[in-house]
């Protein structure tokens, strides 16, 4: 078993993004500027704002944190979006995801101007990225697959089975596994709540992607012996040894699963960190003009 070390993989990325951000500004670059949208209180999407405001610093881009509570009305909402689009000094940002029930979520990443939307949410780079057109990826996928172009494994012509198909993770990442092109080429299963005989499914994987929200869902049964096991899952579970009084946990049982894979990512320390760099990427990107002009 070797760990998917998300901690050392993505100080890497880091320090690579603070290098061109140097350039960037030394060239007469703006300062990168990535804001957020977060509407009421979300555990995973809090230790997501808290992560991600730690490494702009980090990496020397300005991030801001717009907050609202939860009872805010789908037009103020839009407001503040248009807000954003129209604001010259940001370069991207994103609308935390999930918002409360009354707001429509896809209303919201369709007013997102695409050239900021650096989650990749926007039907217009969905779109080109099914079509392999130049688009910002969403996050936690990219970061996937730079995970696994870092630790060099093979991806052609593996089943890869995707648990959950979610818009923000487990559809965009079905779609790029089996694209033609490396980290890629695999023969992609998609599985979500209706799925039959899930367990079984899962034990045909060489590469199983883990992603529907329920900690430590995934135990050693459903792994196939040197299986690769992407752990996306961040749930905050009560723990009353820690100062915080939660501990986070993925939605694999890393303890029961790791001896039987051969790369495994652990939570925390694992996708989440990987996420940050696709955004961070992207918000360079965004910076540069690198897809849109
Ligand atoms: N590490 C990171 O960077 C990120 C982590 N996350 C975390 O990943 C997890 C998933 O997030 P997200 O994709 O947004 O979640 P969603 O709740 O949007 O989607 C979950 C998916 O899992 C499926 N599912 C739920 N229960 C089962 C089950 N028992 N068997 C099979 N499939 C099931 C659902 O099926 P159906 O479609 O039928 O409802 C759905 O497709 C969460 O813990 C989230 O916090 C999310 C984003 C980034
Ligand atoms: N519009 C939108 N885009 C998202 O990408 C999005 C979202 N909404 N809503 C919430 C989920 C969740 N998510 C996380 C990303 C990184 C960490 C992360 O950095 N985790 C670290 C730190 C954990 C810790 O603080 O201990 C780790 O796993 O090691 C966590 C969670 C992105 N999501």
């Amino acid at each position: 078993m070797q760990l998917l070390d998300g901690k050392a993989i993505s100080s890497q990325i880091k320090s690579e993004i603070k290098i061109e951000v140097e350039n960037w500004i030394a060239a007469g670059g703006k300062k990168p500027h990535l804001a957020a949208i977060l509407v009421g209180q979300d555990g995973a999407s809090e230790t997501y704002v808290a992560s991600k405001i730690r490494s702009c610093e980090e990496i020397g881009f300005t991030s801001t944190l717009v907050k609202f509570e939860a009872d805010i009305t789908e037009e103020k909402l839009l407001e503040a979006v248009a807000s954003l689009n129209n604001d010259a000094d940001v370069d991207g940002f994103i609308v935390q995801l999930p918002l409360p029930k009354h707001i429509s979520e896809n209303t919201v990443m369709e007013a997102v101007d695409p050239k900021k939307d650096v989650d990749g949410f926007h039907p217009i780079n969905v779109g080109r990225m099914c079509k392999g057109l130049p688009a910002y990826i969403s996050a936690t996928p990219f970061g996937i697959l730079e995970m696994l172009i870092r630790a060099g494994i093979e991806t052609s012509g593996k089943h890869c089975v995707v648990i959950g198909r979610s818009q923000i993770v487990g559809l965009p990442m079905s779609i790029l596994m089996q694209r033609n092109e490396y980290p890629g080429n695999c023969t992609v299963t998609i599985t979500h709540s209706k799925t039959k005989n899930l367990k079984e499914v899962c034990q045909t994987a060489d590469i199983l992607i883990v992603a529907l929200g329920r900690p430590e869902f995934v135990t050693a049964d459903y792994i196939k012996e040197g299986a690769v096991v992407i752990d996306v899952g961040i749930s905050r579970v009560a723990d009353a040894t820690k100062k915080s009084g939660f501990a986070i946990k993925g939605d694999v049982n890393f303890a029961d699963v790791a001896p039987k894979s051969s790369f495994i990512t652990p939570v925390p320390g694992g996708v989440g960190l990987m996420t940050i760099c696709g955004l961070l990427t992207n918000t360079l990107k965004a910076a540069r003009k690198e897809i849109y002009k």
